[in-house]
């Protein structure tokens, strides 16, 4: 699983500014997928080969007791209490404040695994401006500057020390249970559970695992039409008798931890209802992490023909994104159209791990490339030769060339598109990458 890191501190410290940092690398994957509208709180980041998540909890002010601060302080205790590691952010050009000093104790109280972060040292010594903040009990300080990202790296290495590398993880993915990995998304209130426990009813349940700690997710495997699925919970499933319950409040990071962890998610939506900011980031969540993708408007059997028109509508022009995603109305009170959503999702499952070979996407690419080429840029026009997978869920196709750094964007999802189209992937995104080869005749 990958870690989460979440960022703590008074306001002003510059929390958003390394949040920012962290996540900007993976930022220039999604950032000019057309609509996507980005949750500036909740993001990926990788370091080298590490992968984590990251939550930035905003002005952190623990003594406020009402208002919409209030509300802050205790979304950011919510945000706390499931961090795998928190990172406590000083200023070290105002120095240690009291609000510090009763963050602190919060923090340590927490039990989650500290580390105590100065930032703003640029330029300064990093011994001299750390030494008063020893007084926090927050272990060694580690000076940073967020602003000029230095000590960023070190830090980041540091705290995922801690943790399982990816390649390690992988192995653990392979010998988990078979079948799909199935994760169901959606705000509160749109029908999870009652979608959850129209699946697991009439005793398909195979095996319920209670988690070993807290951070484990509750994984459940069920069977249904002679597959296997195992379905990764978004908010703390308990079962009582023969129904599953949720014993938590929606948790933005069990949803996206959820979204991690499986193949194909099922992103719900209330057809009752408008299509929310909230709709639109658990969206690009599940976007940024290539995951893929069903999308279920739920409580079909409640609304008349004005409001189907209207959230059809309202789909179309919000989450124009996820045009590759099949979309099913149901009811999953009544248990209307699960199977057609099951379906969707074994073919989404079947794309997102569909192999290809070298010379197909080649002879693919070839043909996309005749039909329309790449725009010349200056003296240049971008070469593409040949084509080859570079992983799957998502699907990655690697294309090699030359002066391929000079593709636009444009024509990279016109590529995208195409692959998509010639081999019948419906359900998956699909992500380019392009290397270009260096030119022999540079060095002469
Ligand atoms: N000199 C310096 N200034 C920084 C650094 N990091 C952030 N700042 C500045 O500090 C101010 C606050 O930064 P933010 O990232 O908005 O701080 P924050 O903790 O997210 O603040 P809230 O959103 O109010 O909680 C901004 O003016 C930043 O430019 C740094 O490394 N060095
Ligand atoms: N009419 C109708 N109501 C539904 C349907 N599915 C769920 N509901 C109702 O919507 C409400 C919320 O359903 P839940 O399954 O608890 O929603 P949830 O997404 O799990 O909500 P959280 O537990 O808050 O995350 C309940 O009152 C359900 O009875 C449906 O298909 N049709």
């Amino acid at each position: 699983m990958k870690p989460t890191l979440v960022l703590v501190g008074r306001p002003n410290v510059g929390k958003s500014t390394l949040f920012n940092r962290l996540t900007r690398s993976r930022d220039a994957l999604v950032a000019d997928i057309p609509g996507l509208t980005r949750d500036r709180h909740y993001g990926h980041g990788r370091i080298g080969h590490r992968p984590f998540l990251a939550v930035d909890t905003g002005g952190f002010e623990p003594l406020v007791k009402d208002g919409i601060v209030h509300e802050m302080a205790r979304q950011a205790e919510a945000a706390i209490a499931e961090a795998d590691a928190l990172l406590f952010i000083v200023d070290g050009r105002t120095g240690l404040t009291p609000q510090d000093k009763v963050i602190a104790d919060l923090l340590r109280r927490s039990g989650r695994p500290l580390h105590l972060v100065v930032n703003k040292a640029e330029g300064m010594d990093r011994a001299v401006v750390g030494a008063e903040f020893h007084e926090l009990g927050c272990g060694e300080p580690r000076v940073i500057s967020a602003a000029h990202g230095d000590g960023v790296n070190e830090l980041i290495d540091l705290v995922l020390e801690a943790f399982p590398d990816e390649e390690e993880q992988k192995g653990d993915q392979l010998s988990g249970p078979p079948g799909i990995r199935l994760a169901i998304a959606g705000r509160p209130n749109v029908g999870k559970s009652t979608l959850i426990n129209t699946l697991l009813g009439e005793d398909r349940v195979i095996a319920f695992d209670m988690p070993g700690t807290t951070r484990d997710a509750i994984e459940i495997e069920f069977e249904k039409n002679g597959r296997q699925y195992t379905l990764i919970d978004t908010a703390g499933l308990r079962r009582k008798g023969k129904v599953f319950e949720t014993i938590e409040k929606f948790s933005v990071i069990k949803t996206l931890q959820a979204i991690e962890e499986a193949n194909v998610v099922v992103l719900m939506l209330d057809a009752s209802q408008d299509i929310s900011d909230q709709d639109a980031h658990i969206a690009g969540f599940i976007i940024e992490a290539g995951r893929a993708l069903v999308i279920a408007v739920n409580k079909w059997d409640a609304v008349d023909a004005y409001r189907r028109e209207r959230i059809k509508i309202d789909i179309e022009r919000k989450l124009n994104f996820l045009g590759f995603a099949r979309v099913h109305y149901i009811s999953a009170l009544h248990g209307q159209g699960i199977g057609g959503v099951l379906g969707s999702v074994d073919k989404a499952y079947a794309a997102a791990m569909a192999k290809l070979t070298t010379p197909k996407l080649t002879r693919a690419l070839l043909a996309v490339v005749e039909k329309q080429g790449p725009p010349r840029h200056g003296l240049f026009r971008p070469k593409l030769r040949y084509a080859h997978q570079g992983g799957s869920n998502p699907p990655i196709i690697v294309i090699h060339g030359n002066a391929l750094d000079q593709i636009p964007d444009s024509y990279t999802r016109y590529l995208e598109r195409s692959f998509l189209d010639i081999f019948k992937l419906q359900g998956t995104p699909l992500q380019i990458r392009f290397k270009s080869s260096t030119n022999p005749f540079d060095k002469k």
